[in-house]
């Protein structure tokens, strides 16, 4: 963490993700001052530049000053964002330094060093991070590539880790971990929504529907996180023989609900796999 509170960190694109990782670390301490950011539209910096980060519509500024440099861009734009940086980066002393970190779906080890390659002595991280990091509830996984040091992988592990829990995984995982975590939240915000429908539907009103949803998803992931016991005994504690629960879990049942999540996962796991094919 004490270097972490010395160096500068970049983002290469300044979006929802790069803005969640960003609020997790100034969470943490990191301050504004030390992070710089780059895009191509200066109104969408605006948010960044008001809180006193450095902003810059080119991606060299990022690439010279940062040490860590998170490229968060969306994948089709990766090739043109990192072009972008040769001229700055032009001699091996000066990309020596550097640690991208990617967050892009899809895009494999391989792609990432062959594309940074011009950029020798440079080392990248493949992570997959998840927009709840923004309120210290992240699940990330991350997978080093071939140059990256011990010091590296440790210090991206503290990052992701500043903000709930980060895991190593083989490369062959991160799309599956992508269809389940990096795109489970607007899962879950849709069953939120459904909930709070159903409530609504009964005769609750919209704000307090909601917040009982939300609050019950979040109650419920705590009771699987802390009691540790298998989710069929947990939800067996809710159901009372014929009872209401019961009743829910058939209607849900009838739903096709569990094959319709996995076979979200399995969608979503598969679009970040052909991501990866396209360059
Ligand atoms: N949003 C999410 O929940 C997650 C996103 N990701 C990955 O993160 C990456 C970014 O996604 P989001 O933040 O959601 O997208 P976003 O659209 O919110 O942000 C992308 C940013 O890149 C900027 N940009 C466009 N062209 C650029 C260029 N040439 N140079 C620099 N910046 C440029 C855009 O202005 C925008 O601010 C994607 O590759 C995605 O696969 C990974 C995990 C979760
Ligand atoms: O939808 C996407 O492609 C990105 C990757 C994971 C979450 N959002």
């Amino acid at each position: 963490m004490d270097y972490l509170k010395q160096c500068n960190i970049g983002f290469i694109g300044g979006g929802n993700m790069g803005t969640a990782i960003c609020e997790a670390l100034v969470r943490k301490g990191v301050r504004y001052s030390q992070i710089y950011v780059s895009g191509p539209h200066e109104d969408k910096l605006e948010s960044w530049k008001k809180k006193g980060a450095h902003v810059s519509i080119g991606n060299g500024k990022v690439a010279e000053e940062a040490d860590i440099i998170f490229l968060a861009v969306k994948p089709h734009i990766l090739a043109a964002a990192v072009a972008n940086i040769y001229d700055t980066l032009d001699t091996p002393s000066k990309a020596a330094n550097k640690l991208f970190v990617s967050i892009l779906a899809g895009v494999k080890l391989e792609s990432l060093e062959n594309i940074l390659s011009r950029l020798e002595g440079s080392r990248v991280i493949r992570v997959m991070p998840n927009t709840p990091m923004m309120v210290g509830e992240g699940c990330s996984v991350y997978c080093p590539g071939q140059q990256a040091t011990d010091f590296d992988t440790v210090l991206v592990k503290t990052i992701l880790e500043l903000s709930g829990i980060c895991q190593l995984v083989p490369e062959s995982m991160i799309d599956a971990v992508g269809g389940l975590a990096g795109s489970g939240p607007a899962f879950i915000y849709l069953i939120i929504e459904a909930m709070s429908d159903g409530g609504v539907k009964m005769g609750i009103p919209r704000t307090m529907a909601t917040s009982f949803a939300a609050q019950t998803v979040l109650g419920a992931a705590r009771m699987v996180l802390e009691t540790e016991k298998h989710t069929g005994v947990l939800k067996d504690e809710v159901c009372s023989p014929g009872g209401t629960t019961i009743t829910g879990i058939h209607a849900l049942e009838t739903g096709g609900v569990r094959v319709a999540i996995m076979n979200a996962i399995e969608a979503a796991t598969k679009k970040s796999e052909e991501l990866g094919h396209k360059k």
